[in-house]
Formats: structure tokens, sequence, C-alpha cells
């Protein structure tokens, strides 16, 4: 072992071991107790502390300065050992020869970062043994503000191809894009639409791009990119993608499914077909409604024919729920998707989450259905994104190209990565590079997501037992025609339902997944028309629903999460309209939904006090109503177990 004794600390002390160490711990003990004042001098010119709080602080100061001995004993073994006064002397040497310098400016660094001077009492005699420059105290940690992380995003998510999002200064008139074909211009303006909105303007001439050379092959052969879009809700995303896939099918020869759009709720893929069928009209292109709410035999009868030789294609154009579709792709001879051109993914996020139905791979399977190597008598290759080579460029290609929408688009690349985009280009609202070098500025960042510009956000305040008074207050103090209501559960929605209308004075509905499809398309006809004011519902209605004269959205409980804020207050103030958007807070919800919001960047809310003396007048006619709905939930509850 002597062989290999290496002499890291020099002992100058050595003639005189006992007397240097001595010495030495003298040194440092009068350096402890200098330092120790000073730092009690500076916390109590900082803030004198109450009497208990300095016992506190003395008996925390204590404890810790207790720690070390312990430690010191763990590890060193007896006091009096030799390695334990070898310890010792090293201590005092360090302590010597820095306590005219560095200990100092390690004190200096202390103060000048505010930690705490109870860790300096215990802390500074082996930091000041150690480095001159800034020492690591614990504690302190809620009075610095931790650094954002910052999600690093490819470069596709982090600089997206910027839509502007005004709606109604932002207009692009129909002529400034004469790639629309002129029958579908004319359909526009016969709907009373004469100018895009920006996403149009920059979505619609990117699709037609890449269908410009045969609406069956992707530009020089390769496969177009995907695109998702992000706009704000009410901003048009529908015909951002009705109007190229129409155009790019308009001259299709031979009836195949080319287009298939894939939606979460069957209401929302009616109101898509039914935007379909206005821009087919006139047109020898087919669209069918997949979504169970016709008996899978009707549908099956919408989408194939038998005939002599197999199957014949009914419908061009698909638009689908989920679970729908994997039956049809299952159960329905002849439902092929082999030559399909455009999947659409409309409210992208939702269907992302949605994605253990397992809806995407059976589609892919569906759409690819032979992976090995292509026949090369094939006309067109109908192959997943191969790696570009000569070989692959020679034969055509049969492209599937992807188009995601949602106002609340996830930026989390792993999410977006389970729908497999091939060179995916983003087109959103929201600058996320300059979003996120705002963010880091300390500045006002650009929101997570973007709000209608017509939409101004208001919060009540109340208590649990005031909710639905407040309700009542609101819907018949601002008599609105149409108001939308929402409720986090079935069971408070009718119950709510049943409140409001036993109260009386407003034409009220509700709508809820308890309801068949016929009922509930029922109630939102009569809810467009104007013959229900207050219609009060779950999250069945908040996304997509476009409903154009809806002014008022009240959330009678609080969403837990900020896209679902976004999407149920953005059934109103759709396409340039204002409306307004309440959320009743009870006092415990009040600071983390602000905060949620703040967070997020939304636009400030609007405290909106309701006075108890303007619901006193409310009350008796209220109490009638709350007895009266007792009685039908008895009677309800005694139904259901019958
Ligand atoms: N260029 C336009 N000019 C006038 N109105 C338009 C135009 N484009 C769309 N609209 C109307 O704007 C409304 C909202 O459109 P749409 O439903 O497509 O919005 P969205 O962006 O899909 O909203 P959400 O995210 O809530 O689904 C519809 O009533 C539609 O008819």
């Amino acid at each position: 072992m002597a062989l290999f004794h290496v002499a890291r600390y020099r002992d100058p002390e050595a003639a005189d071991p006992e007397g240097a160490e001595a010495e030495a711990s003298g040194r440092a003990r009068a350096l402890l107790e200098r330092l120790q004042s000073r730092a009690r001098e500076r916390q109590q010119q900082r803030e004198p502390a109450p009497a208990e709080a300095a016992a506190q602080a003395s008996e925390v100061a204590g404890r810790r300065r207790r720690r070390p001995r312990r430690r010191r004993r763990v590890n060193g073994g007896a006091a009096g050992s030799p390695d334990t006064r070898l310890r010792k002397r090293r201590r005092a040497e360090g302590e010597d020869t820095d306590a005219s310098g560095s200990s100092e400016e390690a004190l200096k660094e202390h103060s000048a970062s505010h930690e705490a001077p109870a860790t300096l009492d215990s802390g500074v005699p082996e930091a000041a043994s150690k480095a001159p420059g800034p020492t690591p105290v614990l504690g302190g940690f809620s009075r610095r503000k931790a650094p954002k992380v910052q999600p690093f995003l490819p470069a596709w998510l982090a600089n997206p191809s910027c839509v502007k999002k005004n709606v109604t200064k932002d207009l692009v008139p129909i002529e400034d894009i004469p790639e629309v074909h002129p029958d579908l211009q004319k359909q526009l303006r016969a709907h009373g639409i004469s100018a895009y909105f920006p996403v149009q303007a920059a979505v619609i001439p990117a699709v037609l791009e890449s269908s410009a050379s045969g609406f069956l092959v992707g530009r020089g052969g390769y496969q177009p990119s995907d695109l998702c879009v992000s706009a704000p809700t009410g901003s048009g995303k529908t015909l951002a993608f009705v109007i190229p896939v129409v155009q790019a099918l308009l001259h299709r020869v031979v009836c195949h499914i080319r287009a298939l759009v894939v939606l979460p709720t069957k209401e929302l893929a009616q109101q898509v077909s039914r935007v379909f069928n206005v821009y087919t009209d006139a047109t020898p292109l087919r669209v069918a409604l997949v979504t169970g709410q016709k008996p899978l035999a009707k549908e099956q009868e919408s989408l194939v024919q038998k005939t002599a030789d197999g199957y014949r294609c009914l419908a061009d154009i698909v638009v689908a729920t989920p679970g729908r579709l994997v039956d049809h792709i299952d159960q329905t001879q002849g439902f092929s998707l082999q030559q399909l051109r455009f999947l659409i993914v409309d409210e992208a996020d939702r269907m992302i989450d949605s994605m253990h139905q397992s809806w995407l791979p059976r589609v892919m399977a569906a759409a690819f259905p032979c992976e090995g190597p292509t026949d090369p008598a094939t006309l067109l290759q109908r192959r997943r994104a191969p790696a570009v080579t000569a070989a692959s460029t020679c034969c055509p290609q049969m492209p599937l190209q992807k188009l995601l929408f949602s106002a609340t688009l996830t930026q989390n690349p792993e999410k977006l990565q389970r729908l497999g985009l091939y060179l995916p280009r983003l087109f959103s609202t929201r600058l996320a590079h300059r979003a996120l070098e705002d963010d880091t500025a300390g500045g006002d960042p650009e929101g997570k997501y973007a709000f209608p510009s017509g939409l101004t956000h208001h919060y009540v305040p109340c208590s649990l037992n005031a909710k639905p008074l407040a309700i009542i207050h609101l819907v018949l103090g601002m008599s609105i025609s149409r108001t939308l209501c929402f409720t986090n559960s079935r069971e408070n929605s009718h119950r709510l339902f049943l409140l409001v209308q036993a109260f009386g004075g407003v034409s009220v509905a509700e709508f809820s997944a308890c309801y068949g499809p016929g009922h509930r398309r029922k109630i939102l006809k009569q809810f467009e028309q104007g013959k229900i004011q207050l219609l009060i519902s779950t999250d069945a209605t908040a996304r997509g629903i476009d409903v154009p004269g809806v002014e008022l959205v009240i959330n009678y409980d609080a969403p837990q999460y900020l896209r679902t804020y976004v999407h149920r207050v953005g059934r109103t103030a759709r396409a340039g309209r204002m409306g307004r958007a309440f959320t009743l807070l009870l006092k415990v919800q009040e600071r983390r939904f602000l905060r949620m919001l703040a967070e997020a960047g939304a636009p400030e809310l609007v405290r909106h006090e309701v006075p108890s003396k303007l619901l006193q007048p409310l009350v008796p006619r209220y109490e009638e109503a709350l007895s009266q709905l007792e009685r039908v939930v008895k009677e309800e509850l005694k139904q259901k177990a019958a």
C-alpha cells in the first residue's frame, strides 16, 4: 500500500500535530462565531421576527447545527481517532486560509441571493472552507421562479405557416383564389359567401396544390405532405377541407370512396355531411353518412350495391364516426378504402384521444391491404409512404393524404406521431416559435389556444346553492333568444332542466347522450329555429356544433380542462359574430380556474357579481320549483326501480 501512497494534503504542522490542531480549532471556532453573529445581524436588519418565529428559527437552526455533528460521528468513528484529528486539521487549514477572503465573498453571495439566514447559520463553516464562488444552499425555493421547461418541438411544429385569425378583417375575396373551380365559386356565392376566411385562404390552395398534377397522383410522383390545421372555433375550418376535396374529386370517372371524414359525434358528422351535400349537389359526387343513426343494413345500402360481378361503390365521400366506420370495414361486403385519397380527421385532438378504439390502424389496413412488392404491371402504386427511390418514382403514386383540423390541436409530437403523418405541415393562428421566445423573455406570450375575437369572457362567483338561481337570473335578465348552458354530467343537466322548467318563464330543453339520435336531432333543430331559448347540455354539444344564433354560453359547471372551455365557449361568437361566455365559479374553484385560463393566455375574465338582493324576488317561485323537482325526481327513481 505504501507504494501507492499519494500525499493529497500537505501537512505543515507535522512537527507538532497536537499544538497545531488546538490552534486551528480555536481559529475555526472564532470564525464560526463571527460568521454566525454577522448572519444574525443581517437577519434582524432584514425582518425583525416576532418572538415565536425567532424561537422556531433557533430551534431549526439548532437542529441543523446538530446534524453535522451526527454525520461526523457516523462517518468518522471515535472523536479522538487519528482520522478525526486529520479531518479537523484539514478543516481548520481550509477555514484559516479562506477566513479573510472567500468566506466573506460566500457570505455576500448568500445575502445577495436572499437565502434563508437560518441556513446560513448552519452551512457557513463548511461552505466558507470550500469555494470562492457562489455556494449552493438548500431551501428558499419558493422565492425563486422556477424556469419553465420548454418543449423541444420538431421544426414543422415550431415553425407553422401563420394564419391570420381575424375573420372580419382578414378576409380574402373569392376571386383572389382563382385555383378554386368556377362552379364551386358560384356555389359559395349562392350561399352568401363572398370572401374566404383566413384559414380557408391558407388551406384551400395548399390542398389544391397537392392534387394539381392529377387528382390521384402526388406532385412529381411523391406523396404530398399531410396537413395539420389549428384555428379558433367558428373560423370556417369545415369549408377549408370541403372545397378542395370536392374540387379534387370533381373529375373522377369511377365512383370509389376517395375521401373519408372521421368525426367524434353523430351530430357533428351530420353537420359536416350537410356541408358536403351543399357543394356536391350539382356534381356527380355522392356523400354517405355512416354514424349508426340508421340501421347497419340501411347504411350498407348507401355504400355498396351488389352486381353480377361483385360490388359497386355508391359513395365518393364518406362522413363517419369511428365506431361505425370500423363496423363497415368489418362487416360490409365490398366496402373498400383502397382508392382513398383524403383522410380528414376533424376535431383531431379528440380523435387522437379516441385512438384506443384503434380506428386508424383499421382504416390504414383497409387503405393499404397489400404491403408486399408491387406488381410492375400495376398502373398506380398503392404503398405506405415508401422511401423515395428512382424506381419508386417511375410508377405513379396513389397517395393517401391526411388532413387534421382542430381548434385545440395538440402540440405534443408524441401524440401527433400516433397518426403516422408524412412530412407534415402545420397551419396555425398562433406562432409557436414566437410564443416560446416571448415566454422565455417573460413577456406576454400568445395563448396556448386562440379564441374568437368577438367573444367576451365573464365569471360569476356564487355559492353551490345559488347556482340554479343565478342561471335563471342571467337567462331571464338578458332575454337572449339562444343560450347554451353546459353541465359536467347528464344528471346535472337533467335536474337543472327539470328545475328551470318548473320555474317557468323560459323555453328550455336538455341535450345529452341519454336521448336517442332522433330526439337529439329534433332538439337541435328546434334550438336552431329559436323555439328553444335555453338548451342545457352535457359536453355532447361542446365540439363543432354550429348554431349561428347562439349569443350566450353559460358554464353552469366550470370545465376542468382548458380544451373543454375553448370548445364550449366556442359555440358562440362564430364566424366573426359577437358572443358572451359566463362561467359560474364556486369560491374553491375560482383561483384554480382563473389561473388555468391566465396561464393559457386566455383573455381576462370579467367578474360579474349577482347581488343577492337581485335574486331575492325569485326565491319564493324557486322554492316551489325545488319542491316540484323533488317530486319528479322521486317519481323517476320509482320508475327506474320498477
Ligand atoms: N367564408 C365564409 N364567410 C362567411 N361565413 C362562413 C365562411 N366560412 C364559414 N362560414 C360560416 O362560419 C360558421 C363556422 O364555420 P365552421 O363550423 O366551419 O367553423 P369551425 O372552424 O369548424 O368551428 P369549430 O372549431 O367550432 O368546429 C359556419 O356557420 C359557416 O357557415
